[in-house]
C-alpha cells in the first residue's frame, strides 16, 4: 500500500515537472501546492502557502472565485476561463519587468473533498496574434489606414450613438487630384509612397478620436466625432493646405500635388453613415468639377 502511494506520488512529481502550465492546488482559498511551469516570472515559494485573496486583484479576484465556486459545486466538472493579470497588481509581473497584461487560460476542477486543481497556460503570443490579426483584416496594406470596412463599422456606430445623445459628426472625402498622371509620369511606386506620405501628414494632422480611412485607389475619409458641418469644412480646409504644401522627393523629380474635398455633416435623425457619405461623395463632385484644389461642403 505504502509503495502504491510513493510511486503515485512520484509520477505526480513527474507530471508536474513535464508539464508546461503553471498548476495550482488549492484548499480553503489557500494554495497548497505550485508547480510554474513555464513561467519564468513565477517563484513558486511566493504563492505556496498563500491566499487566493492576498493574491489576485479584485476584479481577477471576483472572476476566479466564481469559477472555484462552480468547481466546487460540481467536483470533477472542469471549469474554464480566461483572464489578464496587469502588472500594476501584481508584484512578480513588476518586479520581473513587464508593463503589459499577461493572458491566462485557466482550467479549474475540485475534487470531492473540496481540493481545487487549478492549471494556467499563458496565451499571450496567441492573443497577440489573434490582435495582429483582426488589425491586418481591418487596415489597408498599403498605407496603414484603416480599411473601407472598419470605416463604415465605426461610422455606423458613431453616428448612432450621435443621433441618441444629439451629438454632432461629420466626414470628409479627399480626392488626390490627377493621381493618374502622377503613377503615368513617375511610375506607380511613385504613386504609392505619396499615398503613404499623405497618409501620414494626416495621421499628424488629425485629432485622436479622428478616423482615417483608404477609401479607394486615390481617395481617403476622415470621419470625424463631436464636428458640427462648419468646423468639419474648415477640417477639410486644413487637409487641403497640408496636400498643397507637401513635396515628395523622387528620383525623377519632386513630386507636388493637389486634392479635392468634400464634406458632410449628421443632418438628424432619418440620416446614416452611408447617406453621409453620399453626400460628401457629391460635394466631392462639385469641389472636382470647379477645377479641384477646393473644399465643399453641405449647401445648408
Ligand atoms: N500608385 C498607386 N496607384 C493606384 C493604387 N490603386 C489604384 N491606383 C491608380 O490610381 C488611379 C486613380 O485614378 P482616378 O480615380 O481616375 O483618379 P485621378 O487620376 O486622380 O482622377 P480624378 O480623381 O478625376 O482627378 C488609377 O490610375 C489607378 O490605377 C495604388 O495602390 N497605388
Amino acid at each position: 500500500m505504502s509503495q502504491d502511494v510513493s510511486a503515485s506520488a512520484g509520477r505526480f512529481d513527474a507530471l508536474l515537472q513535464v508539464n508546461r502550465d503553471l498548476v495550482l492546488v488549492l484548499k480553503d482559498g489557500v494554495v497548497e501546492l505550485c508547480s510554474a511551469g513555464e513561467s519564468e516570472w513565477l517563484l513558486e515559494s511566493v504563492l505556496t502557502g498563500g491566499r487566493l485573496d492576498d493574491l489576485l486583484p479584485a476584479d481577477i479576484l471576483a472572476l476566479v472565485s466564481g469559477a472555484v465556486e462552480r468547481a466546487l459545486a460540481a467536483p470533477g466538472q472542469v471549469q474554464s476561463l480566461q483572464y489578464a493579470l496587469r502588472p500594476e497588481h501584481v508584484p512578480v509581473f513588476r518586479e520581473a519587468g513587464l508593463r503589459e497584461p499577461t493572458w491566462f487560460d485557466a482550467r479549474i476542477l475540485a475534487s470531492a473533498d473540496g481540493e481545487v486543481f487549478w492549471s494556467a497556460r499563458d496565451i499571450n503570443d496567441s492573443k497577440k496574434l489573434q490582435r495582429k490579426v483582426t488589425n491586418q483584416a481591418q487596415r489597408d496594406p498599403l498605407t496603414g489606414a484603416y480599411n473601407r470596412r472598419a470605416l463604415m463599422t465605426v461610422m455606423e456606430q458613431t453616428v448612432a450613438q450621435a443621433q441618441r445623445y444629439d451629438w454632432v459628426c461629420s466626414v470628409m472625402i479627399i480626392d488626390i487630384d490627377d493621381f493618374s498622371r502622377i503613377n503615368d509620369q513617375h511610375g506607380w511606386d511613385a504613386g504609392d509612397q505619396l499615398l503613404q506620405q499623405i497618409v501620414t501628414g494626416i495621421h499628424k494632422l488629425k485629432r485622436t478620436a479622428d478616423f482615417l480611412a483608404r477609401y479607394g485607389d486615390d481617395q481617403l475619409v476622415l470621419f470625424l466625432p463631436e464636428t458640427n458641418h462648419e468646423q468639419g469644412v474648415a477640417a477639410g480646409e486644413r487637409v487641403r493646405r497640408l496636400i498643397a504644401e507637401m513635396e515628395m522627393p523622387y528620383p525623377t523629380g519632386d513630386i507636388a500635388c493637389t486634392a479635392s474635398v468634400g464634406v458632410s455633416g449628421l443632418l438628424g435623425l432619418e440620416d446614416g453613415a452611408a447617406a453621409m457619405l453620399k453626400r460628401a461623395e457629391e460635394n466631392l463632385f462639385v469641389a472636382r468639377s470647379s477645377g479641384g484644389n477646393r473644399v465643399e461642403g453641405e449647401s445648408l
